[in-house]
């Protein structure tokens, strides 16, 4: 079994590099056709949960690949240099050394570190020398309210201060009104600031009043460049779920069918516990294959989630559980 779990494991480690999504003309047919069927999208990911079971000898190895695919993520407002550093320590070591020992793993880390401008110093110091990329929340995060021109200007200052990522939001008015335009000119603006550093659009899907809506804001950032679409900042009070990261991953799919690029998904918000994990790469397997499980092209936005993997990989590897305060991320 040991083995298998070797296999999976190291074999699902990043390798690919997936080329940028270089975004294309705002086509307004396409988006003005947009259905989304939102009883049979609620039934579909109602059964997703129990649809699919990983076989308990592959589970360890999906845990571990779930942890390669995590933005380990501190957006709080009593964030400090000691916590961030906490938390980097953490993306380059997620679970302790023995248990990996013991299921014959190397060379793990988190997908990336996702922190608030501020503390995109003090990430790019801790990981230096890691490869483990910083991303940043920028653009007035969470609301993006802020004026258009400092949100710019924020991106380019996150990306001098390091950042390889940045995660933006958009103006979710642009969707509510159906401006289409605004919204594309405003992502087209986004990506543009980035340069190199790659864009994840964030859209706040809890606050864009209906999946047809998500599914348009989807194809108009995918559209514009985005290299990933973002459910939610963590913040709204409904963040990450399946009926809409159905309707997100559809449209990814459907982006990929008309253009060829593969645009990254990354469900964000209130996904803490290991199996919701396993559902969530179910869910991408099924709908968008393998490719989409690397971490160029798949994240898990999460401040806890790598603690309730850590306590099942000790589960599985001891057979006992361990308090969950032993797992702290920062
Ligand atoms: O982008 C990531 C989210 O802000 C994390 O949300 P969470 O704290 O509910 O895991």
């Amino acid at each position: 079994m040991q083995t298998t779990i070797q296999q999976d494991a190291t074999h699902q480690l990043p390798q690919a590099v997936e080329p940028r999504n270089p975004g294309m003309e705002l086509d307004l047919d396409w988006v003005r056709a947009v259905q989304a069927n939102t009883s049979a999208i609620e039934r579909r990911a109602a059964t997703l949960p129990g649809r699919r079971s990983v076989k308990k000898e592959h589970q360890a190895a999906w845990l571990l690949k779930a942890i390669s695919l995590i933005d380990l993520t501190t957006l709080a407002g009593d964030d400090t240099e000691g916590r961030v550093k906490r938390l980097c320590a953490k993306a380059k070591q997620p679970v302790r050394a023995e248990l990996l020992e013991k299921l014959e793993m190397t060379g793990l880390t988190t997908g990336a570190v996702c922190v608030y401008h501020d503390m995109i110093e003090t990430a790019v110091t801790a990981l230096d020398g890691t490869g483990i990329p910083v991303a940043a929340v920028s653009t007035g995060f969470p609301a993006g309210l802020s004026p258009f021109h400092l949100r710019v200007e924020e991106i380019r200052q996150s990306v001098a201060a390091g950042a390889a990522e940045i995660d933006i939001v958009i103006t979710r008015r642009h969707v509510l009104q159906g401006n289409w335009q605004a919204l594309y000119d405003e992502m087209k603006a986004f990506r543009e600031a980035c340069g190199d550093a790659h864009v994840k659009a964030i859209l706040a899907t809890g606050e864009l009043g209906t999946l047809r809506n998500v599914y348009k804001a989807s194809l108009v950032c995918m559209m514009a460049g985005a290299d990933f679409i973002k459910t939610s900042t963590g913040k709204e009070s409904v963040n990450a779920t399946l009926p809409v990261s159905l309707v997100m991953i559809r449209a990814i799919r459907e982006y990929y069918d008309r253009t060829g690029f593969r645009v990254g998904y990354k469900p964000a918000g209130g996904i803490s516990k290991a199996k919701d994990a396993l559902v969530y790469l179910a869910l991408i397997k099924d709908e968008l294959g393998d490719r989409w499980l690397q971490p160029d092209l798949f994240r898990f936005g999460a401040s806890s989630l790598l603690g309730d993997i850590e306590r099942q990989l000790e589960h599985h590897v001891t057979g006992k559980y361990s308090a969950g305060y032993r797992h702290a991320m920062g």
